[in-house]
């Protein structure tokens, strides 16, 4: 896959990604105030009157894996234990925002390792999901980024990643097509070599659910 980086570099970008942004939420908020008067609205009536400051904290929500790193997220949450058969957390509710738009991705991430000497703390699956599904994306580099921040903490035997989401710039404008529904997936070691741990994670990822 062309989005292919390697572990040790997604752990930079992590650190780079922390920086303090160099424009102050009055810039921004006078930016959206310049958006609104483009829209042909009146940024002074009663119901706008807040809204670029509304504007500006649901952007800094939208986007605030910038500001977080793995380390941070981790808390340390990562144990020896001889663990080798595969894990899986399945069903990650995604929010994330298209780089082209900025517009929302939502869908769901499948993913699973097999263990080599190391486990992480479950919810810190969740989290590194949602550190890089709260930036500006693509799919197809989410699905990456999330599979390298795992191979690249925990050296496990393999790592597999399917995301499948749909996006509103397909959905509310441009080629207007609701339900269509990206599905993009990243498999490393064992996962990528070896067709018959693939397809035990691809059933695992059809089956439904036990509890909803
Ligand atoms: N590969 C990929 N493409 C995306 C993603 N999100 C949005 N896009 C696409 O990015 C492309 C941007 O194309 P442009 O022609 O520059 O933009 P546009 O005129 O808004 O395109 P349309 O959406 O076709 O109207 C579009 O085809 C989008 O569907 C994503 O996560 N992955
Ligand atoms: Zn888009």
């Amino acid at each position: 896959m062309t989005f292919s980086i390697s572990p040790d570099e997604i752990l930079k970008q992590s650190a780079i990604a922390t920086a303090k942004s160099p424009v102050s939420e009055a810039e921004m908020m006078q930016a959206v105030r310049t958006l609104l008067l483009g829209m042909g609205e009146d940024p002074d009536r009663e119901g706008l009157r807040d809204t670029p400051k509304r504007v500006v904290k649901a952007l800094k929500f939208l986007t605030s894996g910038y500001r977080q790193s793995l380390d941070e997220l981790l808390n340390g949450a990562i144990f020896h234990e001889d663990a080798d058969e595969m894990v899986l957390v399945r069903d990650i509710d995604l929010f994330s925002s298209c780089e082209h738009h900025i517009l929302p991705i939502i869908g769901r991430a499948h993913v699973a390792y097999i263990p080599n000497g190391k486990v992480i703390g479950l919810s810190k699956i969740a989290r590194i999901c949602e550190m890089y599904a709260r930036r500006l994306q693509v799919q197809e580099r989410l699905t990456v980024q999330i599979a390298d921040a795992l191979q690249g903490l925990l050296k496990p035997q393999g790592v597999a990643v399917v995301v499948e989401a749909t996006h509103m710039c397909m959905v509310m404008r441009g080629v207007q097509k609701p339900g269509s529904w990206t599905v993009s997936s990243a498999m490393r070691g064992v996962f990528a070599d070896d067709a018959k741990t693939r397809q035990e994670f691809m059933s695992l990822v059809r089956h439904s659910p036990a509890f909803h």
